[in-house]
Order: C-alpha cells, then structure tokens, then sequence
C-alpha cells in the first residue's frame, strides 16, 4: 500500500538523511524501524506522511503519488495517516477529550474545530476511542495533568479519530517507564490485528521489536541494512547494524558565500 521507490533526502544544510531507500509496505504485518541515532528513521517518516517532501524518489501511497501532489492531495493523503509522537504533542491546556476530537480536523472547516462545533456523533466516537484506550473516566481532565503513559494513549486516540488506515509512531515508547511502555505496545498491536491498520513503529529496544514487529527494517545512515522478520534479527545482525564501522557522516555544506558586490 506504501511504496518507496530510490527515496533520497538531503536536507538544505547538506545533510544526506535518506540515500536511495526503496520499500513495499503493507498492512500484514506490524513493522518496527530501528537504526542507531541519525540513521534516518524519523525523516522516513515524515517522507512518508508527506511532511517532507524526498529530494529524489517517489512515494505513493494507495497508488496515489505523493511526490507529485499538490498541497491539497498531501493533506487528503495524509487524513489516511494518523501519527503517534514520542513527545505525544497533545494540546496541554486541552482535554482529553478535546485533543482526540482534534484528530477531527483533516474532515472539518477549521472554523467549526476552533469554535469546537463538534457533533454528538464525533463526541460519542471521541468518547468511545478513550474507554478503548482505557481513558474514559479522563475524557475531561486537561492533558497537561495526565500521566506520560496516559497522554500517550490519548494521542493514539487522537491519531485513531482521523479514522486512518495507517498509525505511523515515531518512538511512541521513548518518554515512558516500562509499565506504561507495555500497555500502549498492546494498544498499537491491537490496532494492527483487531482493526486491521497498517502500523510501523521506529523503536530503540530490541525486545519491544522482537516481542511485537513481525517485519523489521533497519537503517544505516540513511541505507535500508536490514529487512526481515523479528526471528531474523538476530544478536549479531543487530550488532552489525548498530555497531558496524561507519563512514564519516556526510559534512554540512558550507555556508553560502556572501556575493561580492563588483560596485
Ligand atoms: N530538519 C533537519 N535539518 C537538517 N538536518 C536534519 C533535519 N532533521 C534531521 N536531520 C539530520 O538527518 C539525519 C537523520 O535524522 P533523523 O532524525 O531522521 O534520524 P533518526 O534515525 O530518527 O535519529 P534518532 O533515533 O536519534 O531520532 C541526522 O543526521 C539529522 O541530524
């Protein structure tokens, strides 16, 4: 359903994020992404989504090029992509309730979001999807009193009401203690096998990856290193993909030099 194909990015600053990485993804299996710091992960990501537009390759989603697209189809495109974040990016002084009704926005006037002219049907579906994830007695306390673990499922709900058919998390787990680490991988795993949605992760602890990703992708500065099961990453393949000599990274280009006026 997601297909990268010869994707590259390098940022204006020089910086090579993503070299020639090509990729069929689908919704069968939970895929975790994994690669040491700077590897590249959380560029793909937003490649994907179209947050960042590659500097080579395409990108289509759904058959559809995102590559191509204008604005407006990046914005449509990216309704079927709901994003988790590591810092949960909720709206603090919101509540819950109001922040998950925010994953709304893709399918309403900003107007009637700001005046928050929700319906009671996207209330009761907002309300519905914090009992799902175990949220429903917090649907109207402020986000910036909820727990990391908490505000974290409240961003799953708030990525679910966009009603996507891909969860795109970018180190969903990073920020929290291992109990609440536990309870949002089983969320994001009943996600891909209860309701069927394409899920890919970027995580850093190997045995999250071998617990819950059936397909692993791993990068090496930029490079796509690694691509098979949880079974296939084994110790030693891990080791090589963080631990393997590396080149140099690729130097920033230096700062323009200022034009010298012939006056
Ligand atoms: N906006 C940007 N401008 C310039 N360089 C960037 C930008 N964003 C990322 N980079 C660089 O691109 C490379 C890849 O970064 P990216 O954040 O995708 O890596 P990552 O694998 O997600 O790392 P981490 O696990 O530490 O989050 C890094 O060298 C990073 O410094």
């Amino acid at each position: 359903m997601i297909e990268l194909q010869h994707v590259s990015h390098r940022f204006s600053n020089g910086t090579q994020a993503l070299s020639n990485v090509s990729l069929n993804l689908d919704g069968g299996t939970f895929t975790a992404l994994i690669g040491p710091s700077g590897a590249g992960k959380s560029t793909l990501m937003r490649v994907i989504n179209g947050l960042v537009r590659p500097s080579q390759g395409r990108v289509t989603i759904s058959g559809h090029d995102l590559t191509a697209a204008s604005g407006a189809q990046v914005r449509l495109a990216r309704r079927e992509i709901g994003m988790v974040f590591q810092q949960f990016n909720l709206v603090r002084r919101l509540s819950a309730l109001d922040n998950v009704l925010l994953g709304r926005l893709g399918y309403r006037a900003v107007w009637r979001s700001a005046l928050k002219a929700y319906s009671q049907a996207e209330v009761q579906f907002a309300l519905h999807l914090l009992d799902r994830v175990g949220l429903a007695d917090q649907a109207w306390q402020r986000a910036d009193t909820l727990s990391g673990g908490q505000q974290q499922r409240v961003g799953i709900a708030r990525a679910l009401a966009q009603e996507p058919k891909v969860i795109l998390a970018d180190e969903p787990i990073s920020a929290l203690d291992p109990k609440s680490a536990e309870q949002v991988m089983h969320i994001l795993r009943s996600i891909h096998e209860d309701d069927g949605l394409m899920v890919i992760a970027n995580l850093h602890f190997l045995g999250t990856v071998r617990d819950y990703a059936g397909r692993v992708i791993g990068l090496q500065q930029g490079q796509v290193m690694f691509d098979g099961t949880a079974a296939e990453l084994t110790d030693a393949a891990a080791h090589q993909l963080y631990y393997a000599p590396q080149l140099p990274p690729t130097p920033a280009a230096p700062p323009p030099v200022a034009a010298v006026s012939a006056a």
